[in-house]
């Protein structure tokens, strides 16, 4: 059994934004509010941009994601920061970030070194060529598609399978960290296919319900064990199932 190894600290963008109240956070934190403020300034912009332009190549309104996910009505976004600790002996070189698959619907990431693999298209996980690393490049954020843009496009936009390795060559004597922003929906978004609108696209089980329902259906199916997809959180069903559902999808 393959469990997650790292540590990370979420900061809620409803709290940052003041549409909650501010989650208690470490003094260094506190004071200096104006750091992730500006990073998440910045980083809607971006997911707002990909948003515009994911949706006028598939013919749609430009703003019908963003419409989706208006950073004034939680259940939002939150930043991560995270950090995978340094793998200096051979004997335990670890998988910091067992693969998964993000809920929301962009993942902008920042990091420098190494580690981040996406499985190659038509891979099973466990197979020894199916993970392609994701190298870091200077001045560019990695961008990740979330399981929202899977359920609003029908699976025409698809979210990738991901992982944290320990990183190659050199870097793996190196902690790791990366910083990250993961766009959230509203709590009442629906979860139909909007790129086809008719009856027999609609037959999913998720069409009616909302981000909310359908994040908590989601996590219920991982901490029973059960994959919802092809994504591959089945294996972190241990490291979470203490907690429930709705604490789940707040944190994936
Ligand atoms: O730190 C990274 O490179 C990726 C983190 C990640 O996959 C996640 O937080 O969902
Ligand atoms: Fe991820």
């Amino acid at each position: 059994m393959e469990l997650d190894r790292f540590e990370w600290f979420n900061i809620g963008q409803d709290g940052l934004t003041g549409c909650a109240p501010l989650q208690p956070l470490p003094e260094p934190m506190n004071t200096n509010l104006s750091l992730p403020k500006s990073f998440l300034e910045h980083g809607q912009d971006i997911i707002h941009m990909i948003c515009r332009v994911l949706a006028t190549q598939l013919n749609l309104p430009s703003d019908i994601f963003t419409s989706l996910q208006s950073p004034s009505k939680p259940p939002g976004t939150v930043i991560r920061l995270l950090k995978a600790y340094a793998c200096p002996s051979a004997e335990d070189l670890r998988t910091s970030i067992i693969h998964h698959t993000d809920f929301g619907t962009i993942t902008l990431l920042a990091n420098v070194v190494g580690g981040l693999q996406i499985l190659a298209p038509g891979k099973s996980p466990k197979e020894s060529d199916a993970w392609l690393w994701v190298r870091p490049r200077p001045g560019c954020l990695i961008v990740n598609l979330g399981d929202a843009m899977v359920e609003w496009t029908g699976g025409l936009l698809r979210s990738n399978v991901h992982r944290i390795r320990y990183p190659p060559g050199q870097q793996r004597f190196l902690d790791r960290y990366s910083i990250a922003i993961l766009a959230r929906l509203e709590r009442d978004a629906i979860m139909k296919n909007l790129v086809c609108q008719d009856g027999e696209s609609q037959n999913d089980d998720n069409a009616n319900l909302t981000a909310w329902e359908w994040g908590v259906k989601k996590s219920s199916a991982l901490m029973r064990g059960e994959d919802t997809g092809d994504q591959g959180w089945e294996v972190m069903s241990i490291s979470i199932n203490q907690l429930p559902a709705a604490a789940t999808f707040l944190l994936l």
